[in-house]
């Protein structure tokens, strides 16, 4: 069944009529039913067409948020985005020090002190120790790693060493690619055979080329990687993609992939033979932070076209792709497979963590930017993978599509619909049940117990919310608080099991049909809880048992074959490990097997669902005589609903803005202009 996008849901709601109040009424006794059947907050993109006017078609939206008074902060993060998304649902934005919140956005990693203090209806969009993933250094070694265990099927990083630690090692390489290149009778890559990147920095800022030791700096640490010289061109420019993923947990893994992205452009035509090393940045760079300064870079002021200028969309490159006459849906498949293994080279290290810092299941999620570079092959590679990816809406496709994509994402994360004065009254007891629990380790946590005076209160349940999960469990009495592993499992699953139903444009691709056969023989063990494979049998063994039963009673003529299983006929010669072996095969080698057609039928069988599934990538991503919102929306005042504390805060913060763009501006006209040098002159900004 195809998710209900939240705006549908909202759509099966009457609408408020203007002009009759009675009408009106009518319509939010009948949207509060609707979501009492619930007990998640709808994110819906269609809530910012009505924000910024005073009308009353907006308050479908903001109404049960601004009722239950949810509210929501924003940490090291200033996105306009969260912010008007968060607005036009009707939570009210508290400062950064208030403790009771529902959603807690983080732009910079958190201390895993506060993530420890989490309460169950709180939404964190951070997983402790993603970082092992976000920071260039640690990216390549998690995923060096993994192929030292499991081999070639993590093959789709460059090339790489951190300095100052792999100084030695680098020379050898340095070393090594000089002979290879003057025995092939050829020249050193122009710009640079290897790219150096400071592993914390961002934007393209401070990276430059090399080609011997002696163009690295003492001071790092940096990463040196091999550069990809022959890039997949677009119209003669080099290119790569932005793909957003949502991992709401991390083990057991369940991740998904957004079927929207970004192509960004070079703004220079591609050449490695010799050019004007001011120009060296457009040509070789494909940030669009650095190419957006070019005199050659070209904006996408137009809805209707996703190909225009520098930065498409992920479907025109995808169509583009298939155009030339190659497998765009295939190279879809082995971007989604890069994405799973790098998720599964920190598993082990964030299930470590996690297993100590967080108290609760389902109260984090977490949206990547996957960074990828393909090459002429059509082979995928890993560049880096972005903290929270730039949701800065530039152009009228970027607020398109990224409105979109954090309404799909909040969907995901589930922010439990729980009035505030439940939680006021439920807090002390539940920090004291922490506390309490932190205080012996060794105690059973199964065995705490609300305090009866909150029980009470609950039971007079403020907004009628009789079917929140939280409240049910609380007020039934003797239920545990602190839910120990087997309990959160099972909320795992039963959110697993929601999710479904509210990811949007969002695609499952991990766990999904076959991934348990095909990815077990490369994932780390995590011990005995078995919590991937479990959860690969709750969700889709069972369901798939559940589907051909059902098709057994229709249609007994019916012949054909679940995908999960390995009883197709196919398989009847190979091993399930030799089938994940060819599998892997499939995904790494490009020049190999270029389109479906040249996959073996045993893998073929595996990955047809999951191709025809990638058909969502390729779609555009607006319907013709359809309009759209093209910007942003400037939220009405009365709908900037803000705590006392956080108003004050802001006014200063405003204030201080102002400062530092006088600052800034006053810096650039003494600055000379930076540009990107080739080897000889090396550094960069
Ligand atoms: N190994 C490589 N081979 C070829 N090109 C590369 C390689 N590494 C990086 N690039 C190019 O350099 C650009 C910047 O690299 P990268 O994304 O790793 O840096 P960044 O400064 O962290 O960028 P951002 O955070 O804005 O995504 C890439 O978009 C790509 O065009």
């Amino acid at each position: 069944m195809a998710p209900i996008r939240p705006a549908e849901e909202a759509e099966r709601c009457p609408q408020p009529s203007l002009s009759e109040e009675q009408e009106a009424s009518e319509y939010l006794v009948a949207r509060c039913k609707k979501i009492r059947t619930s007990d998640y907050m709808l994110f819906s993109s269609d809530a910012l067409v009505h924000i910024a006017s005073d009308s009353k078609a907006s308050e479908k939206y903001t109404w049960l948020g601004e009722r239950l008074r949810l509210t929501f902060k924003m940490m090291r993060s200033d996105s306009r985005l969260i912010r008007t998304m968060c607005h036009s649902h009707g939570l009210m934005q508290c400062s950064s020090k208030n403790p009771q919140v529902n959603v807690i956005w983080m732009g910079a990693p958190v201390k895993s002190v506060k993530m420890r203090e989490l309460m169950p209806w709180q939404r964190l969009n951070q997983f402790p120790r993603s970082t092992e993933l976000t920071k260039k250094d640690r990216l390549y070694e998690n995923i060096e790693r993994s192929k030292s265990i499991f081999g070639e099927a993590y093959d789709f990083i460059p090339e790489f060493y951190v300095t100052p630690r792999e100084n030695q090692k680098m020379e050898i390489a340095f070393d090594r690619v000089l002979k290879e290149v003057t025995a092939a009778g050829g020249e050193l890559c122009f710009p640079g055979e290897f790219i150096v990147k400071p592993t914390n920095s961002r934007q393209g800022k401070g990276i430059f080329f090399a080609n011997s030791m002696a163009d690295i700096p003492a001071e790092g640490p940096l990463l040196v990687s091999r550069y990809l010289k022959d890039p997949y061109l677009v119209n003669n420019h080099k290119f790569d993609l932005r793909i957003y993923v949502a991992v709401t947990s991390f083990y057991p893994l369940v991740a998904y992939v957004y079927s929207e992205g970004l192509a960004r452009l070079a703004s220079r035509p591609y050449d490695t033979s010799a050019s004007s090393a001011d120009s060296n940045e457009y040509v070789h760079l494909t940030n669009y932070s650095i190419n957006k300064n070019s005199t050659s870079f070209v904006r996408n002021e137009s809805m209707s076209s996703e190909d225009l200028g520098h930065k498409w969309t992920l479907g025109a490159l995808l169509r583009y792709v298939e155009n030339e006459g190659k497998d765009a849906k295939l190279l879809m498949l082995r971007i989604e497979d890069l994405i799973v293994k790098s998720l599964l080279s920190i598993q082990n290290s964030v299930a470590t963590a996690s297993r100590t810092t967080l108290r609760f299941a389902c109260t984090n999620f977490e949206l990547f930017g996957f960074d990828v570079l393909v090459d002429q092959a059509l082979k995928p590679w890993l560049l880096e993978v972005n903290l929270s990816p730039s949701l800065a809406c530039d152009a009228p496709l970027d607020s398109l599509l990224k409105t979109r994509l954090i309404a799909d994402l909040l969907n995901l994360a589930c922010v439990p619909l729980l009035d505030k004065k439940i939680i006021d009254s439920v807090t002390p007891a539940l920090r004291k049940s922490m506390n309490a629990s932190q205080d012996s380790e060794t105690s059973d946590p199964d065995e705490l117990e609300l305090d009866p005076k909150c029980a009470k209160t609950l039971k007079r349940r403020p907004v009628g919310l009789k079917r929140s999960v939280l409240t049910k469990k609380i007020v039934s009495g003797n239920t545990s608080l602190i839910p120990n592993t087997e309990k959160k499992f099972d909320q795992i699953v039963r959110k697993v099991e929601l999710e479904e139903g509210r990811r949007g444009d969002f695609i499952r691709v991990f766990p999904r049909n076959g991934t348990w056969g095909m990815y077990s023989p490369v994932m780390e063990d995590l011990g005995s809880d078995d919590f991937d494979e479990r959860l690969f049998a709750e969700v889709i063994t069972k369901k798939n048992m559940k589907n051909s039963s059902e098709q057994i009673a229709t249609s007994s003529s019916s012949s054909s074959s679940s995908h999960s299983t390995f009883s197709s006929s196919a398989f009847s010669s190979m091993r399930i490990e030799e089938v994940s072996d060819l599998f892997h095969d499939v995904m790494m080698e490009c020049s190999k097997y270029p389109s479906l057609a040249d996959v073996p039928i045993e893998v073929r069988e595996i990955i047809s669902p999951w191709y025809e599934e990638a058909s969502e990538y390729t779609k555009k991503i607006t319907q013709d005589g359809e309009t759209y919102a093209s910007k942003l929306p400037t939220i009405r005042s009365t709908a900037r609903l803000r705590t006392k504390s956080c108003a004050e805060f802001y006014e200063v913060r405003k204030v201080q803005m102002a400062k530092k763009k006088e600052a800034e501006a006053a810096a650039a006209k003494e600055n000379e202009p930076v540009v990107l040098q080739a080897v000889a002159a090396k550094r960069v900004v």
